[in-house]
């Protein structure tokens, strides 16, 4: 984090090229954290969510739900209930809303259930221009009346949302998770065609229906939702992470088999072992939730296209970029989700890679090997893709930035510490 009073920069430091072995196990997914924990303001029962993973955006969540009156109690280690008895806000200010785009999906459970939401409007953000121009028409189609203003989405629907016929022109998980959200107590049947299909949708729905919602068609592009007129209390378990575990995939693909992945969701990640097979990496069942990876040969390059679930995920884009930039050859990147999301390619570029864009296109050209250097994380992802360069570049290789990479990854450097990585954290001063 930079501390401009104290005039310190946080910074990654890692000596590359170290061993890794031994076992490693995934944490609870942040992608589905945030729309369960924000789904705890339909109720006003106390709702219990287990394996939430300790996150920046997790803490970020909590106190958006705070703000909002959300009682929120740490019940053992990444068990917290959650309960809405008393509304102190309806609103989510915009000193959360910048710190985490997230921060949207609490916008479909208050308009729902409380008639009245003010939420700061998600601005652009370094991957992309991300508006949330469909989750407002959506909401629009139920009735809502909407004006954005100053900065501020003012959503109203003081006599409750209808049930309607939603089609997305684009596929949107938030979007998607948001309208799911608000239709479970609107009145009559809300269809959404369109639908994003990502396991985080269908963690949420499951999650809803054990709190009494109405939910068919979760995990196929038709949702179907019958509102309730109130909601009740659940526990529920938050669904593994499965961008962590394709990270550590690609980390174990680099360093020769020796690492055990635990709680590893293989079912989620079924066109990433398409691809990693596609360049001679098997990914190994050792048990139900425990795999290995093993390379089978010379690495070959490939080419990989971003999709909607349940093809290859944007968000492991990065990772696997820096895994092809060694993979002798030529691979080519396609991200077809975010406009702007190669911001890690000077930085790959610094530590020796053979990187060129045109526009949505990134042309791999493989190298013996990456040289540590100094680098900045420039969004979530790409920073995890600057540590896995540093674990196999040669020498010292310094990441600035890491705040982003505490937004989403949890206990990342110590996890690579137990692997026997040297990885540690410090600080520089700027003030000069
Ligand atoms: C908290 C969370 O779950 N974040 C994930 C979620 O983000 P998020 O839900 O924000 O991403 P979306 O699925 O909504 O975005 C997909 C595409 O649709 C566009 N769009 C989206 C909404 C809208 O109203 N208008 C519009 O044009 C976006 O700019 C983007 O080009 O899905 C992304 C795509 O898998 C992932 O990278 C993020 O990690
Ligand atoms: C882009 C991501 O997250 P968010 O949508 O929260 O910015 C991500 O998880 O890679």
């Amino acid at each position: 984090m930079i501390n401009i009073e104290e005039g310190v920069i946080e910074y990654l430091e890692i000596e590359g090229q170290r061993e890794l072995k031994g076992s490693v196990k995934i944490s609870g997914a942040k992608n589905a954290a945030l729309p369960d924990m924000a789904a705890t303001i339909l109720t006003d029962e106390t709702v219990i969510l287990e394996n939430i993973p300790y996150l920046l955006d997790v803490s970020t969540m909590k106190d958006l739900l705070e703000h909002i009156g959300v009682q929120i109690e740490e019940k053992e280690n990444s068990v917290f209930s959650f309960s809405l008895k008393e509304v102190k806000s309806l609103q989510a200010p915009y000193e959360l809303v910048s710190k985490m785009r997230a921060s949207i999906l609490v916008l479909g459970p208050l308009l729902t259930r409380f008639g009245y939401a003010k939420v700061a409007l998600p601005g652009g953000c370094s991957i992309g221009t991300r508006p949330v121009d469909l989750h407002l028409k959506a909401l629009q189609k139920m009735g809502a009346r909407i004006k954005v203003e100053h900065g501020y989405i003012y959503a109203e629907a003081p006599y409750g949302l209808k049930g309607s016929y939603i089609y997305f022109d684009k596929k949107s998980v938030t979007g998607t998770e948001n309208i799911m959200m608000a239709a479970t107590l609107a009145e009559g049947q809300t269809v959404i065609d369109n639908a994003a299909r990502e396991p985080e949708v269908v963690d949420l729905a499951n999650m809803l229906k054990k709190m009494g919602a109405d939910i068919k068609g979760e995990g196929t592009d038709r949702i179907i939702i019958t509102g309730v007129k109130k909601l009740k209390g659940t526990k529920h378990r938050i669904i593994p992470d499965r961008i962590e575990a394709g990270t550590f995939a690609v980390i174990a693909a680099l360093f020769e088999g020796n690492i055990v992945i635990e709680e590893y969701p293989s079912e989620y990640l079924g066109y990433v072992h398409t691809i990693l097979r596609d360049m001679g990496i098997n990914v190994i069942k050792l048990s139900e939730n425990q795999v290995i990876i093993k390379k089978s040969g010379r690495l070959k390059p490939v080419n990989i296209q971003t999709k909607e679930y349940p093809y290859f995920p944007t968000d492991l884009q990065a990772q696997f970029m820096t895994l092809l930039s060694v993979v002798e050859g030529r691979s080519k990147i396609t991200e077809n989700i975010f406009e702007n999301r190669f911001m890690h390619v000077p930085e790959l570029k610094r530590l020796g890679a053979d990187i060129t864009v045109n526009g949505r296109d990134a042309f791999i050209k493989g190298v013996k090997k990456l040289s540590g250097a100094q680098v900045k994380a420039t969004d979530l992802r790409a920073s995890a893709a600057m540590v896995i360069a540093g674990l196999i570049a040669d020498g010292k290789t310094r990441i600035y930035n890491i705040y982003h990479l505490d937004r989403g990854y949890e206990n990342l450097d110590s996890k690579l510490r137990l692997l026997g990585a040297s990885v540690k954290r410090g600080f520089e001063d700027i003030s000069s």
